[in-house]
């Protein structure tokens, strides 16, 4: 399982990245815009908190396909391996992918809002593709409908490692990266219908491990130790 942290702002990712086991970050427009920097110097401060070998997402903006060939390019080579770059499912990003996939780099379908865009964008070359779970439960849709009929075409067409060399240049498994949640219901229903990959902001990524009743149980048996042992941890009993 991959949890990334979808978020550019440094001390969340410092607090979270403390605490949780995360393969990455993600970002896209919005989020790097908050933060009013210098574009790589945040995409660079990202790497350094988490460390090089792990992923960040950060987005292509051009809206024709030759740029975003470009930018994919010149963020490989400013950024390396471990950076994907997100690229939105319009008919100019569906073109850029064919056209990077071949070559090899690393892509991430975003924008998603339906289980067509994921299959198109993965026969495209994309490795991950990111639906948004709560844009589309806010619209009376099912986000979790897209990921578990998106994951059952996926299943019926996979593809062969000689067939992914012949046409991507590199071989993966496509993976659904669920994105966009506001609560832990939606991340762990998107989870159980098959995604082995969620991008979680901070304020719900540390509810992922919140149960007020865990809460309570560490305060009763502190409480219970204390009332024999003080402040002794196992430190000064062993
Ligand atoms: O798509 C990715 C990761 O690939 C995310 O960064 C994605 O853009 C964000 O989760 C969403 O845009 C955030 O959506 P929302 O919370 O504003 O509804």
């Amino acid at each position: 399982m991959q949890y990334f942290i979808d978020t550019a702002n440094l001390e969340s990712i410092k607090k979270i990245s403390d605490i949780f086991p995360i393969a990455g970050v993600t970002t896209n427009p919005t989020i790097i815009a908050k933060e009013k920097r210098d574009f790589k110097e945040i995409i660079n401060d990202i790497f350094d908190i988490v460390g090089r070998d792990k992923i960040v997402h950060a987005q292509a903006v051009g809206s024709t396909a030759e740029i975003i060939v470009k930018e994919v390019q010149l963020l490989h080579d400013t950024f390396g391996e471990n950076l994907y770059t997100k690229i939105p499912v319009t008919p100019e990003g569906i073109k850029a992918m064919k056209i990077l996939a071949k070559d090899g780099h690393k892509i991430t379908a975003t924008g998603i809002l339906s289980p067509q865009q994921i299959i198109i964008a993965a026969e495209a070359g994309a490795e991950y593709m990111a639906p948004y779970i709560n844009r589309s439960d806010n619209i009376g849709e099912n986000g979790i409908e897209i990921v578990k009929d998106a994951y059952k075409i996926l299943e019926m067409n996979k593809k062969t490692d000689e067939e992914k060399l012949a046409r991507y240049k590199r071989i993966f498994e496509p993976k659904i990266l669920g994105a966009s949640f506001k609560n832990v219901r939606q991340v762990h229903e998107t989870i159980l219908a098959g995604s082995k990959s969620v991008t979680v902001a901070p304020d719900v990524f540390e509810k992922l491990i919140y149960h007020p009743y865990t809460d309570w149980s560490m305060d009763t048996f502190n409480l219970d130790w204390e009332k024999v042992y003080g402040d002794k941890t196992l430190l000064d009993l062993l």
